[in-house]
């Protein structure tokens, strides 16, 4: 079925016909979220009322992305708050606890944590200065609402900052998604896609796949194609011979977390064509918003790389696509070195190396 046969009433509210569709949605006192286990053929929103399905979305991947993680989760502690029915007194304890527990579903992308923490720390102000219930509560709403809306906005100056450095007709290679079904809107990579079509600079888009499970295809290619921005699908063992051609003149991709060197933990296989860029003289840029620069991690190294479940290998296509036993190594994500990193583009501009000295720099202003 195409996607547009099937798109639901209440997703229809989230169609712009500007821009792209949105993946998160607070109402009715619970979080829309567009499954995106079902892309490209399903359009659906789920109804999440508990922490507990919220922890569930994030680590079966029916909400991926940093930002949307990030965003998913402060709205789980919104609904970890309002279950709660003790004494003032054991309020904070509870909502931390749940913003632990919401911390536990996935490990990589730091705007998980960086989103709780501020949760945690809203929590910890409110526990002291208002002594209702109901006013805390109100209060964890407001963070968590400005949590999501400043996402927007900052994707949206990632956009801005990016959009120079792509000239008019040139070709772009993009990994995985990191684009408005990843964040609040628009995305951080994708951001200066949408802007370029905005003010009508054409930019031939090529997307990776993305093995194993195919967020480039099933995703980018889907809401570039969406918001009639030229977008061409690769498979990933494709993106040497495009850039031989000569089809590819920048790289630009998301990331999970930045390290304070510079080194930057993206989806797997990231590493790969940051090297290939290297090899064609292709500048490999990254988008990265504040809330993905870990300070605290001091190189790639340190950063926790989540595996993930064999049968995301092993089982492609509705079928069994590898022999039953066989051993499978299935790393999400990557660490491509700072030394391939060109650029750095956040929404208080564009950071070149060094990035041990440019990166801290940007937390000063
Ligand atoms: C703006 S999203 C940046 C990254 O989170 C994105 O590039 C990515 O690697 C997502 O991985 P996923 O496993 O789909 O959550």
């Amino acid at each position: 079925m195409s996607p547009n046969n099937d798109i639901t009433t209440s997703s229809l509210q989230n169609i712009d016909n500007n821009g792209p569709l949105l993946s998160l949605r607070w109402a009715e006192d619970r979080l829309f979220l567009l499954d995106q286990r079902l892309l490209p053929e399903h359009i659906e929103f789920l109804e999440l009322t508990t922490p507990e399905e919220i922890w569930d979305a994030i680590a079966s991947m029916k909400v991926r992305g940093a930002p949307a993680i990030g965003i998913s989760a402060a709205y789980g502690v919104v609904l970890a708050a309002r279950i709660y029915d003790g004494e003032p007194s054991g309020w904070l304890a509870h909502v931390t606890k749940a913003a632990e527990y919401l911390a536990t579903s996935r490990p990589t992308a730091v705007n998980l944590f960086w989103a709780l923490n501020r949760m945690k720390d809203r929590a910890a102000l409110l526990a002291e200065e208002q002594p209702e219930i109901e006013t805390r509560n109100l209060g964890l709403m407001a963070e968590a609402v400005l949590i999501h809306q400043e996402d927007e906005e900052v994707c949206r100056l990632i956009g801005e900052h990016a959009l120079p450095l792509f000239e008019s007709g040139m070709g772009v290679l993009t990994h995985c998604n990191a684009g408005g079904l990843a964040t609040a809107k628009y995305g951080t990579a994708l951001a200066p896609f949408y802007l370029a079509k905005e003010r009508g600079i054409p930019l031939k888009v090529f997307a990776d796949e993305t093995r194993p499970v195919l967020q480039g295809a099933r995703l980018t290619a889907f809401e570039l194609q969406q918001a009639g921005i030229d977008v061409t699908l690769l498979t990933d063992n494709m993106a040497a011979v495009v850039m031989s051609k000569g089809w590819i003149q920048a790289v630009i991709v998301g990331t999970d977390r930045v390290a304070a060197n510079g080194d930057v933990a993206n989806k797997i296989g990231t590493y790969g064509v940051a090297v290939l860029a290297k090899a064609h003289g292709i500048p490999f840029y990254v988008a990265s918003p504040l809330s993905t620069i870990d300070l605290s991690t001091a190189t790639g190294q340190d950063i926790p790389i989540e595996e993930r479940p064999e049968s995301e290998i092993t089982e492609s296509f509705g079928k069994r696509t590898a022999p039953v036993g066989v051993k499978v190594f299935n790393p999400a994500f990557d660490v491509t070195p700072h030394e391939y990193v060109t650029a750095i583009i956040t929404e208080k501009g564009i950071v070149r190396p060094p990035f041990n000295t440019n990166l801290p720099a940007l937390f000063d202003k």
